[in-house]
């Protein structure tokens, strides 16, 4: 048979039966003419092979009608699998022609809360929250052009109980269905996806922030200042801004403890951290430095700058004492200044010039600031330390 043209089953059987009638009625007339005539022997063999092409093109079409039987059922059971294949698939998957869905998958449906024949009376426009509508008509636009091969993106789409969910969607380049460019996408529900990438975010990042904290405090701790202190002192030495420190240490705080137990101790310690919390600008870096010692970063500020807020620091403190129970325990400290590039050019050296100021200030009879950049004040000390310094209690007073 021909192949340029597959005739349908049911041409095919039209013309099979209308063959069948014709060699009936050539051997119907073949008999009726034998009887009535002598037929001629010319007659009769035109006769012969006439039935016998008819027969053949009947067995030809025979064979046609069955192999197209064969190609129909094999098409309409690749139909099926390919349904199949579309019903079960845990993604969504749509065919798009002209802004509408002209096929959805079940799951399409399901992730949108709408049944398959709602669907497709929409299009990827009102499924999307306005907020990404733009973004994903340039988007659709552009594949239509051709722009892309294969695209992926997340936008924010609506269900149709009006609730909002984060949906990943794959495209690849238009296919041409009935001369008309179609998108074929997949779609994924990402949203809890989503949520639990930003809980998991949150909760590393929590565990930064506490590994960076002291506990008791909530100040920064060591690690935390080491990291801060070595980027700073690069800063500094490229920008050519000095860097100040301040270190500031309970007096006679092992006697808070003692006296009042640690508890109180650790109060004394939060009350500390409060007030030098309170008095910090946006850029300082407080940190718990170790056991009573706390520590000052002061990027951008000068030495008499800095000796000036420690200063400050150590009157507030001497002003508030800590509140424990129904006691009212009075609580001082002293403090060492250093600053870069007044008196360190590294940064060990400027803890080790800090703490030599810190030891100064104690030596020097505590409550007081300790620097090179003292100003002149009852408080302040920057002289090498007496060789006894005395030790007081920390007063109660209630
Ligand atoms: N409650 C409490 N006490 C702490 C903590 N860390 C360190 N200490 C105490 O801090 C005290 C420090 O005592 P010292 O080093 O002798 O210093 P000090 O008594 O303050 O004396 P000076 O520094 O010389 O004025 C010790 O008794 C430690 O047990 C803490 O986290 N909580």
């Amino acid at each position: 048979m021909s192949d340029s043209v597959v005739p349908t089953i049911e041409t095919l059987q039209a013309e099979v039966l209308r063959l069948n009638k014709v060699v009936e009625a050539l051997m119907n007339r073949d008999e009726r003419g034998t009887d009535r005539h002598a037929s001629a022997f010319d007659q009769f063999q035109s006769t012969v092979m006439l039935e016998e092409l008819v027969r053949a093109r009947t067995r030809e079409l025979e064979s046609a009608l069955i192999e197209n039987q064969a190609i129909n059922r094999a098409l309409r059971e690749a139909e099926q699998k390919f349904h199949r294949v579309l019903d079960q698939s845990l993604v969504g998957i749509t065919m798009t022609v002209d802004g509408r869905f002209q096929y959805v998958n079940p799951k399409f449906a399901e992730i949108l809360g709408y049944t398959q024949e709602e669907m497709q009376r929409l299009g990827p426009a009102e499924i999307t929250a306005e907020t990404d509508r733009q973004f994903l008509n340039d988007v659709i636009v552009r594949s239509l052009a051709g722009e892309f091969k294969q695209i992926t993106f997340t936008v924010r789409a609506r269900r149709k109980n009006g609730e909002e969910i984060s949906v990943e969607i794959s495209g690849n380049e238009p296919i041409d269905i009935g001369g008309r460019p179609a998108l074929i996408a997949v779609w994924a529900d990402v949203t809890e996806r989503l949520r639990a990438e930003r809980e998991i975010l949150a909760l590393q990042e929590k565990l930064r922030e506490q590994a960076f904290r002291d506990p008791l405090t909530g100040l920064y701790n060591r690690l935390f200042l080491d990291e801060c202190l070595e980027r700073e002192f690069a800063r500094c030495g490229r920008t050519g801004c000095s860097l100040s420190m301040v270190i500031a240490d309970l007096d006679f705080f092992k006697s808070v403890n003692d006296r009042y137990g640690h508890q109180a101790g650790d109060a004394a310690l939060r009350h500390m951290a409060a007030v030098l919390s309170g008095h910090a600008r946006a850029s300082d870096i407080v940190c718990r430095f170790g056991g009573e010692e706390f520590l000052l970063l002061l990027p951008d500020t000068a030495a008499s700058v800095a000796w000036q807020r420690a200063e400050d620091l150590r009157a507030a403190l001497e002003r508030q004492p800590v509140v424990w129970q129904a006691e009212r325990i009075g609580i001082t400290a002293s403090f060492g200044v250093s600053s870069y590039p007044a008196d360190a050019a590294t940064q060990f050296d400027l803890i080790a010039a800090a703490d030599t100021a810190l030891y100064a200030a104690k030596a020097g009879g505590r409550n007081r600031v300790g620097g090179s950049a003292r100003v002149d004040s009852a408080s302040s000390y920057a002289g090498a330390p007496p060789a006894s310094t005395g030790r007081r209690q920390p007063g109660s007073i209630n």
